[in-house]
């Protein structure tokens, strides 16, 4: 999570990222921003942040504004690792599933063998750990939702 993320876009895109994340502010011109670099556009929020807040970036009724690809629900608070993971969080991951069948679903924080099988369940289809790697591909119930060039894992 970054303050300006569209001063981002551009470096990040040549170094060759595959998603970036977008604001709440100015996030229409940021996804197309992203998109006219190579990449696909996402959101992240916070423990402290509704889902409802992600729907308008999820869904666009008008043809000419692209939704985003990818919904990051952090499920601890974004900063440093090594925290508890927060199971309450879970309840954004399955409403945004049912919603969204097809959306690309992150979880963040705290996720290891222990949590890793609950955000699945829930339906996450990217996980984000620090130690252990997994990605997309080793849910089968997650498969349908399986790019190329998904964002898979992000490994610190
Ligand atoms: O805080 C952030 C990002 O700001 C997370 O990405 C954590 O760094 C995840 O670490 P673990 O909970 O997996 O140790």
């Amino acid at each position: 999570m970054v303050t300006n993320p569209l001063d981002y876009v551009e470096p990040l895109g040549k170094a060759g990222a595959s998603g970036l994340g977008t604001s709440k502010d100015n996030w229409k011109e940021l996804i197309q921003n992203i998109k006219s670099h190579g990449m696909r556009p996402g959101v992240s929020i916070k423990p402290g942040t509704s889902v409802e807040e992600v729907y308008p970036l999820c869904f666009s009724l008008v043809e000419a504004e692209n939704p985003v690809e990818m919904v990051l629900v952090m499920t601890v608070e974004p900063g440093f690792g090594g925290q508890k993971f927060m199971p309450g969080m879970m309840d954004k991951v399955r409403i945004l599933r049912k919603k969204y069948p097809s959306l690309d679903i992150e979880v963040d924080g705290g996720l290891g063998p222990s949590t890793i099988d609950v955000a699945a369940s829930a339906g996450a289809n990217c996980i984000v750990v620090v130690y252990l790697t997994t990605s997309c591909n080793q849910y089968p119930s997650r498969q349908r939702h399986k790019r190329d060039d998904t964002f898979n894992i992000l490994q610190l």
